[in-house]
Formats: C-alpha cells, sequence, structure tokens
C-alpha cells in the first residue's frame, strides 16, 4: 500500500525494476515495433500505425495503468472528443487468453557511434517505436495470434477513425497526430469539401456510371489481382472551366472516403522528386493533377523537358542533346516521361486501391501517350449545363420540380453554352427577398444576355472574316 504514497517517479522506476528481477526467473522476450522501419525513413510502417490505433483504443478502455498521455482532438464529427495515446515511457498492460503482454512506448535512443549530428536529427525526426514485452512461455501466442490480432484490430479502428485528408506537396511537412514534425514532402489539411455526388448536377445517367464505376473499383481487389493488374484506376476529367472537374474529384473522395493528394506539377522540381511525392502516398487515395495541359509542356516529344530547350535544340540545326543538358541548366521541370513512369511503372510497385484523376481544359492537346486506357481508364466529359442538369440545380438550391419558366430555360440552354457554376450562380438567392421566382427569372434573363453576346461576337467575327477576305483579294 505504502507504494501508493511514493512518488509517481519511483513508483514507476519500482515498477521496472520489479520487472527485471521477474525476467530472471521467467525471461521476457520483447518485439520492437518502429516508426520507420527497413533502411529508409520514407514511408511510416503500417505496423507501427496499427499498433498505435489498437493502443489508443486500450488506451480509452482501461486507463489505469498509464498515466501520462497525450491528447489529440479526434474526427470533426465530435468536436469534443480527444484521441490519447500513451506519452514516451509510458507502459501498458494488456492481457490476452491469460498472457499479460506490456507494451512500453518509447524513443528509440541513440547509438554509442552515432555522431552528434546524426543523434540530433534522430531526435528531431522522433523514431519512435513501441517494444512489447512478454513472457518466453506465451511466445507461440503473443507472435502466432496476439500480434495479428493487435493488427487487425488496430486496422479496424484505423477506418472507424479516419480523418480524411487533402495533402499538397506546395510546402513539404507537417504536424503529425502527436505534433511532432514530419519532413514529408507533402503537407495535409483535413479534407472538408462539403460536395457530394448527391449535389453534383450532370447527367443522371452519367452520374451512375461514374458511381458504379467507383463502385466496382472498391470492391474489385479479387478481380485485379486475378487478372494481375495492379489496383489502380485513371480517370481523365476535361470540359471548359467551371464544369465542375474539382467539384467531382471532391465527390469522389467523399463517395469512397479516400484522401486526396493533390499534386502541383509547378512546384515538382524534377521527375525523382515526382516519384518520391508517389511513394510518399497512402492506400485508398486519389492522387490529382489539375491541369495536366498547363503544368506540362506536353508538345514536344517525350524526351524533351521543355520549350526553350526546344528552340535552343532547333536552333542547333535539329541537333537535340536534352538528356546533358537537362541537369545544367537547373530549369528542367517535370517531363511527359516522367509522368508515364509515374503513371505505370512505379504506380504498379506500389501495392494499394488508388485513383489517380487528370483535370484539363483542353484534352485535345494532350499526348495520346497520356491518356489512352490503361493510363487513363476513364474519360469524363464534363460539360455545359444541359437540361437535366439544372433541373437537378433547381431542386438543390431553390427546392423546386416544375416552374413554368423551366420551359424557356430549357430551350435557352439549347442554344447558350453556360457552365453549371453560372447557372447555380444565377439560382442562388442574393438577398431575404428573392425567392424561385426571381431566382429563375434572373437565370433566363442572364441565358438570354448570354445569347446576344453570342450572337453578336458571331457576327463580329463573321465581319472581321468577310474584311479579311476582302483585304486579300485587293
Ligand atoms: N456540375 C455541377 N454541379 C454543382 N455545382 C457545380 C457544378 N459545376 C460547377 N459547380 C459549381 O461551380 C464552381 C466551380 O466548379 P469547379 O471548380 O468544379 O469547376 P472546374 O471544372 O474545376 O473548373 P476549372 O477547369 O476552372 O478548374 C464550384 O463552386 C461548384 O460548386
Ligand atoms: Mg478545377
Amino acid at each position: 500500500l505504502h507504494h501508493l504514497q511514493l512518488p509517481h517517479f519511483l513508483c514507476r522506476q519500482s515498477r521496472r525494476l520489479s520487472r527485471r528481477l521477474a525476467a530472471f526467473l521467467d525471461p521476457y522476450l520483447t518485439v520492437t515495433v518502429a516508426e520507420h522501419d527497413g533502411g529508409g525513413r520514407i514511408r511510416r510502417s503500417e505496423a507501427y500505425k496499427e499498433v498505435q490505433a489498437y493502443l489508443q483504443r486500450a488506451t480509452m478502455d482501461a486507463t489505469g495503468g498509464v498515466r501520462h498521455l497525450t491528447a489529440s482532438p479526434a474526427r470533426d464529427s465530435d468536436p469534443d472528443r480527444l484521441v490519447l495515446s500513451m506519452d514516451k515511457g509510458e507502459e501498458v498492460a494488456d492481457v490476452f487468453r491469460g498472457a499479460t503482454i506490456s507494451w512500453l512506448a518509447s524513443a528509440s535512443p541513440p547509438t554509442d557511434d552515432d555522431s552528434l549530428a546524426r543523434r540530433a536529427a534522430s531526435r528531431a525526426a522522433g523514431r519512435r517505436l513501441y517494444r512489447l514485452s512478454f513472457l518466453e512461455r506465451h511466445r507461440d501466442l503473443v507472435l502466432g495470434e496476439y500480434l495479428p490480432y493487435v493488427r487487425r484490430e488496430g486496422r479496424a479502428a484505423m477506418v472507424k477513425d479516419r480523418q480524411r485528408k487533402l495533402f499538397t506537396n506546395i510546402s513539404g511537412g507537417s504536424y503529425d497526430s502527436d505534433e511532432i514534425w514530419s519532413a514529408s514532402s507533402w503537407s495535409h489539411v483535413v479534407f472538408e469539401h462539403p460536395k457530394t455526388f448527391e449535389t453534383l448536377a450532370m447527367d443522371p445517367g452519367k452520374k451512375k456510371e461514374i458511381m458504379a464505376d467507383l463502385d466496382a473499383f472498391r470492391s474489385g481487389k479479387e478481380y485485379y489481382a486475378r487478372v494481375g493488374k495492379a489496383w489502380k484506376r485513371g480517370y481523365l476529367l476535361y470540359g471548359p472551366p467551371g464544369t465542375g472537374k474539382s467539384t467531382m474529384i471532391a465527390a469522389m473522395a467523399n463517395y469512397l472516403d479516400y484522401d486526396v493528394y493533390d499534386i502541383e506539377l509547378t512546384s515538382v522540381s524534377s521527375n525523382t522528386d515526382l516519384c518520391k511525392l508517389f511513394i510518399e502516398t497512402t492506400s485508398k487515395s486519389i492522387v490529382v493533377i489539375e491541369d495536366i495541359d498547363c503544368s506540362l509542356d506536353l508538345t514536344g516529344k517525350r524526351t524533351t523537358s521543355n520549350k526553350k530547350k526546344d528552340t535552343a535544340a532547333a536552333g542547333d540545326g535539329g541537333h537535340r542533346k536534352d538528356g546533358d543538358r537537362k541537369e545544367d541548366d537547373g530549369s528542367s521541370k517535370v517531363t511527359l516521361s516522367g509522368v508515364l513512369n509515374f503513371i505505370d511503372g512505379l504506380w504498379s510497385a506500389c501495392g494499394g486501391e488508388r485513383i489517380i484523376v487528370f483535370t484539363t481544359n483542353h484534352v485535345e492537346k494532350l499526348d495520346p501517350a497520356l491518356i489512352r486506357r490503361g493510363r487513363m481508364d476513364k474519360h469524363v466529359e464534363m460539360s455545359y449545363c444541359g437540361f437535366e442538369a439544372f433541373r437537378f440545380l433547381a431542386k438543390v438550391y431553390l427546392d423546386v420540380d416544375a416552374h413554368h419558366l423551366f420551359d424557356d430555360v430549357a430551350a435557352l440552354l439549347k442554344e447558350v453554352d453556360m457552365t453549371p457554376a453560372d447557372v447555380a450562380e444565377n439560382l442562388t438567392p442574393k438577398g431575404p427577398g428573392e425567392d424561385a421566382d426571381s431566382c429563375l427569372a434572373a437565370l433566363v434573363e442572364a441565358l438570354e444576355e448570354a445569347k446576344e453576346k453570342a450572337l453578336a461576337k458571331k457576327k463580329a467575327k463573321e465581319e472581321a472574316a468577310n474584311e479579311d477576305g476582302d483585304v486579300d483579294d485587293d
């Protein structure tokens, strides 16, 4: 009993001592699960994450043994809840079929031959680990059954507690759940886009088709394994600005419950960096490259890296020496071949379900190699607002199913190209006095205006063409 009166620190020490003593009588075995396994520090080990999730749950259940906990906010569906995990140096005991297993959260100590700099680096990187110890006679039980059980449970907890994230490569690194800076190429924010397929206006048939496609992909693990394909799928979304390409990506992520990795190609400095970025993406994610035609020079041959060089090489009398120059001028960017490699080679090497999405406003500019099936399996055209899409928006924005102005709108939409974005904007009530009638009237007005503008433009073009013709004739 006087144990309890001892300061906590001594208490812990004595517990540790007694365990050591016991180890002489019945030896303990230990297993270490490190945050970063293998040689590189590229990926966090899956096992570590699973153990962490398992222990988080365990500490919530029985906070008994653990006195120092780290709290971090849980997923935002419940803003008041905190997720508790063990502090460094804390131990928690778990009982599995009569065997007691104790988990110690710790950070790997620097080894003696480490230089100071290396030691500092490893501290900064926080080489954390979990060490579990158990009695030798429980060896088979723990290794054969308990550990797989922990991983399974941990995975389940992770899925349940998953906070969807939006990653970008614009500034590398971010704080992870334990407030430790991890120097990754990706930084993330919590992904909370409200768009779902329910609020995305497009042809209902097309929408259903896409959702079915996503469903088939998600549940297609066996299929992909059987036919020997990597579990991935490429989407190409193309269409004019404001037709909902980015919105569609958000809807897809919400539908599948995947993370989104948004690659800004212009801030990737080389093909190697692109590979690195890719390796750091996790399973169950959507990798997005927006406006692929703007961020990549697609006009050159697969080996050329940018336009400047192209013209310089052409000036050389057609002798191209891209290979050597690329490294020199420092401006070398990601090349088409780099992106192709990224899609095929590397991609297939990383297991797990991934979707890659390209968006573009100019599908005709893209290199056929980039968008052939197998790379971009599904091409989806996002087009101007049709009547079906309009009806959908009217229902979502104004909650009307039918209205006498619908016929006018239908006729006008056939003649005028208006993006869903513009239609949605017109259907948004601008003030307290606005209702469905005034919003629809405003839309009709906007459509008529757009029609006149288009007509005037056409006329001006024709006139210009005629004048040109006259000049040429002279
Ligand atoms: N089909 C749609 N259904 C509902 N809302 C839409 C749709 N298309 C566009 N919008 C609305 O219009 C806005 C712009 O759409 P979005 O950013 O998806 O366009 P985009 O196709 O990605 O354009 P860009 O080519 O310029 O990137 C969004 O805020 C979205 O709410
Ligand atoms: Mg967009």
